[in-house]
């Protein structure tokens, strides 16, 4: 990979991964049925899975022997966008689809932005493409005719009024929270849906009433009024031939989920509209800091309580609790959670940032890079990584590789001390995205080099990064800290409800070894 390794050593890497990748059956051990045994010598995932992970396909049937007082702690790591609040959202879908659905009206405003933000990153460009189209090229390129501009101009000044909106929502839904950088964008801590949405009101009547009665906010009311009266302007523009020349030939990068609520727009702006579980999932909304979430478990004939840890994966996020003071200082009530588990620090002159509890130090890191770590090492970290960004760069380093910075996130993660005995899960997101890429002809060896002359499908190119992340957990991992890998698509509530279970369990029996409970 681009900057992790040099050359000699990116070839030996490779060398090592198309060994492994050479279809071996028998480097996964344990024993197996004949069934199983011709399975996995066709190269069957499912059956890999099942040796490589033998906890998930079992159920324990007894249970388990925990203290009464144990949580089990689970961190969700890795860097922006990578899908941590998505699981979060399926955790809570799964294990309290009632808090969920008790918090669907505070998604509605968050959605508007969503939109908002979509159709003036669209103007903006084709603003752009309009001033600098003094050599005709994209016109001709794309055979939109003379009249393109005036059309899209009429379109962009009814438009108006919407765009403007953009930044007091993003500030009325961040609550007056803004990071520096002049970046718009809603940045959310733990218990924002309270302040979105006052009642909280549930079912769809009450909602109806509370929008009827001004109880939501006063940005979120007049995004739905402005949405309402431009539902059609946006279509338009959505399906105006020179935007989808823009997305075709110009790349050009709206939010993952943006192109999902366009296509929705009438339903989304209807008058009592309410999120639906996909909209919620789609929403794409920053995490800041740290934000806790406890659930309680029912697994095995016991009642288990878990606390998942939501962190922030921006790096610029970050930055606003890295301001002045040439002492190391605390800041617990900035960043202390519910529990009370998290102290953040800072020096100024290391330029490092770290987390202390009860006066321990427990972990430093460069103050560019989120990780976070709660006040007792966590039962289980779970690290996201989004294999679909391989032709992306990070938007604060735009020289960095998003794949090359989440191998070097999970470099840091795997060598941590404080985490020798925590089970590591990877999770290699956004599976879906990476087949429409690869499907769309995207080609990984233009943006990993050493990706070489390996066939440009699925298959091949998520082993490949499986196998990679793999053998940094063999050269970084500690001997206690087990890893387990999953494919994912955050998106897919059925096929993430499966793995939450699988995860879940491995980590309840993971636990039970380290602490010898087994
Ligand atoms: N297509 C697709 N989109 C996904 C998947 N997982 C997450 N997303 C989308 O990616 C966007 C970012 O997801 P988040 O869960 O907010 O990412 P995050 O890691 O919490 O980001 P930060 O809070 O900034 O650290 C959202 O719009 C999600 O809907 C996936 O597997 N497939
Ligand atoms: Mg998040």
């Amino acid at each position: 990979m681009p900057g992790i390794v040099d050359q000699a050593e990116a070839r030996r890497i490779s060398k090592a991964i198309d060994d492994k990748l050479r279809p071996s059956p028998c480097r996964v051990g344990g024993t197996r049925s004949l069934e199983e045994e011709t399975r996995l010598k066709k190269g069957c995932q499912r059956c890999y899975n099942l040796f490589r992970f033998p906890s998930a396909s079992r159920t324990l049937s007894q249970k388990i022997p925990v203290p009464d007082d144990y949580s089990f702690v689970v961190m969700l790591l890795g860097q922006a966008e990578s899908g941590k609040s998505t699981l979060q959202k399926q955790f809570q879908l799964y294990y309290a689809s009632q808090t969920l659905d008790r918090e669907r009206p505070s998604w509605r405003p968050i959605v508007f932005f969503n939109i908002i933000k979509a159709v003036r990153t669209i103007l903006e460009e084709l603003d752009w493409e309009f001033s600098n189209q003094a050599d005709q090229s994209f016109s001709s390129l794309v055979n939109l005719g003379p009249n393109w501009p005036d059309e899209i101009g009429h379109i962009r000044n009814r438009l108006l009024p919407l765009i403007t909106i953009e930044d007091n929502l993003a500030s009325e839904l961040s609550n007056g929270v803004t990071v520096s950088g002049g970046r718009s964008g809603v940045y959310v801590r733990a218990g924002w849906q309270a302040l979105v949405t006052p009642t909280r009101s549930w079912p769809l009547s009450d909602i109806r009433n509370s929008i009827s009665s001004g109880k939501t906010g006063v940005m979120a009311d007049m995004a739905a009024r402005q949405l309402a009266e431009s539902q059609d302007d946006i279509d338009r523009l959505w399906q105006h031939p020179a935007v989808k020349a823009l997305l075709r030939l110009r790349k050009l990068r709206l939010e993952e989920s943006a192109s999902f609520f366009l296509e929705e727009i009438h339903r989304l702006s209807e008058p009592d509209y309410l999120p639906s579980t996909d909209d919620i999932l789609h929403v794409r909304l920053q995490t800041l800091g740290v934000t806790e979430h406890t659930f309680d478990i029912d697994f095995a004939g016991g009642r288990y309580n878990w606390l998942l840890y939501d962190v922030g994966g921006a790096r610029h996020a970050w930055v606003p609790y890295f301001d002045d003071g040439a002492y190391l200082s605390l800041l617990p009530s900035l960043h202390s959670t519910k529990s009370g588990r998290f102290f953040l620090c800072r020096t100024q002159h290391c330029a490092m940032a770290s987390v202390w509890s009860q006066g321990v130090l427990l972990w430093s890191f460069p103050s560019s890079s989120a990780v976070f770590c709660p006040g007792a090492s966590p039962t289980a970290v779970i690290f996201l990584a989004p294999i679909s960004a391989f032709d992306q760069y990070l938007e604060e380093d735009p020289r960095t590789n998003r794949i090359d910075d989440s191998l070097q996130l999970f470099t840091a993660i795997c060598s941590n001390k404080l985490l020798k005995n925590s089970s590591l899960v990877l999770m290699l997101n956004k599976t879906d995205l990476l087949k429409k890429k690869l499907q769309a002809g995207t080609m990984v060896k233009k943006y990993i080099t050493s990706y070489g002359d390996r066939p440009n499908r699925y298959d091949d190119v998520s082993e490949y990064f499986r196998a990679h992340f793999s053998q940094v957990h063999k050269r970084k991992g500690q001997a206690r800290q087990k890893l387990f890998v999953h494919f994912t698509s955050m998106l897919d509530v059925t096929a993430t409800q499966k793995i939450i279970v699988d995860v879940n369990e491995a980590i309840i029996r993971s636990y039970l070894g380290q602490s010898g409970l087994a």
